[in-house]
């Protein structure tokens, strides 16, 4: 039956995602009531320029007073799309203080603080749900807190920022410069109010850290991620990656180690076969392989950025938050009983595509080859060609440990007939 006194929701942010939350809420309130089984009201949406137009958004119920809103008592859930650390946090655990339960969108913040804010919603006998924080639309959040808890997940991989994502696929298949990519992805409203989130790999991190922690049962912060980003991937390092039958694609990879003691978390450029199904991914889409012991592989797929189909994710939380408020229940918490410590890049066991620039003699290949022996990493592939006394030697490694594959950079740098390290790069997904 229906209960008729409605469930009070607080906007918190009206940009690219807000703006799309607050339409699809008015325009499928009678879905949404007949699903949640009450009505749900906006009841304020808290925007920092009350002066921007914003087309469908109801103009009485702007307000410049984020915390006022939070704090007025009847508010049943708040939702959280303003991004960044602070005031997100504060407004977050004053909404928990005051009876509301939150849906965030916000993976810097969860990356950051996920353990305290879960705390925080526990203590108060609420939820705290962010599906849209991971992968945009994409259900990931709860079918690994859900549908997988009765499984062990071994291994998640994927492609979950669709800014770079975009960048690197319009690089490959248009010839698009860097900045030209950015600029549509930014237009588009993919990208993070400051770019450098996306490019320089903090947003897959964060993402990285937050699928981790509830994929391996432990707790995984934004500093335990290797980060590398993708602003100084070219166009010649596109060229060596066609020549492998390969492309190049930013990976999130979070992987329980072999004695299943530790976990690991990286966030970098690779390499991946053409006939691989991430090389497919295009656009801002984005991807991700879980590997469960009993499931097996599964893959999730979808658009990961933009305001359309993050409200999606934002919207089913929503429903999902609304849907206990009423049964008087609250959700899956934080689940971190695991402990697993997070273990170094170093140990991580990847394979190595390089290039070398060096001079064309005799002995060189094999000066080469030994100072990759003495390191204990084995050669898969070399490939060399050469012009004027010069050659380009393209080296590609067996799997071998991530601290052993750099050592073995490090003194190829040093070789007097080694001129220079013209790019490294990890080769994953065969
Ligand atoms: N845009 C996307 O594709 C996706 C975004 N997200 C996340 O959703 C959140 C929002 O992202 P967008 O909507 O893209 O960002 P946005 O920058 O378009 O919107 C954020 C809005 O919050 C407002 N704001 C800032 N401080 C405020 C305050 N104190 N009180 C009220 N409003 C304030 C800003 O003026 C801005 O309009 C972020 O956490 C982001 O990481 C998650 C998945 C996808
Ligand atoms: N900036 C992010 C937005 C979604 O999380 C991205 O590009 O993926
Ligand atoms: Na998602």
């Amino acid at each position: 039956m229906m209960r008729t006194r409605p469930l009070k929701v607080a906007l918190l942010g009206c940009g690219v995602v807000g703006t799309e939350v607050a339409r699809i809420m008015t325009t499928h309130a009678d879905d949404l009531a007949a699903r949640i089984g009450a009505p749900v009201e906006l009841a304020g949406i808290a925007v920092r320029r009350p002066s921007r137009v914003r087309a469908g958004v109801p103009a009485e119920l702007i307000t410049t007073d984020a915390t006022a809103l939070v704090k007025r008592g009847d508010i049943d859930v708040v939702v959280e799309v303003i991004g960044g650390i602070e005031p997100a946090r504060a407004l977050i655990t004053t909404a928990f203080e005051h009876g509301a339960s939150v849906v965030s969108a916000n993976k810097a913040l969860l990356a950051q603080d996920g353990a305290a804010l879960h705390a925080a919603a526990e203590s108060h006998g609420a939820d705290l749900y962010y599906e849209a924080a991971v992968a945009g639309a994409i259900p990931l959040v709860r079918p690994l807190r859900e549908s997988l808890a009765g499984d062990k997940v071994n291994r998640v991989l994927g492609i979950v920022n669709g800014t770079t994502n975009f960048i690197l696929d319009k690089m490959d298949t248009s010839g698009a410069g860097y900045s030209e990519a950015l600029d549509e992805a930014t237009a588009l409203g993919y990208a993070e109010a400051d770019p450098t989130a996306d490019v320089e790999g903090f947003d897959a991190a964060a993402k990285a850290a937050i699928l981790a922690g509830i994929a391996f049962h432990t707790r995984v912060r934004l500093d335990d991620v290797h980060r590398e980003g993708m602003t100084e991937v070219t166009a010649a390092d596109f060229a060596s990656a066609k020549q492998m039958g390969c492309t190049i694609k930013l990976l999130a990879i979070c992987e329980r180690a072999a004695d299943g003691q530790s976990v690991t978390a990286r966030v970098h450029p690779a390499m991946i076969p053409l006939s691989h199904p991430l090389a497919s991914v295009r656009e801002a889409y984005n991807a991700v392989f879980i590997e469960a012991e009993a499931a097996g592989q599964l893959m999730f797929y979808g658009p990961g950025a933009g305001g359309s189909p993050t409200a999606s994710a934002v919207l089913g939380d929503l429903v999902a938050v609304c849907r206990n408020k009423l049964g008087e229940a609250t959700g899956p918490g934080e689940s971190a009983y695991t402990r697993l410590p997070v273990s170094p890049m170093g140990e991580v066991v990847t394979r190595y595509h390089i290039s070398l620039d060096v001079a064309d003699k005799p002995g060189v290949l094999a000066q080469v080859a030994t100072v990759f022996a003495e390191h204990d990493v084995s050669i898969d592939t070399v490939r060399q060609t050469g012009k004027d006394g010069e050659a380009s030697l393209v080296v590609v490694t067996h799997r071998a440990p991530d601290a052993a594959l750099s050592a073995t950079v490090e003194a190829l740098r040093r070789l007097d007939t080694v001129r220079g390290v013209a790019s490294i790069m990890r080769v994953e997904g065969e």
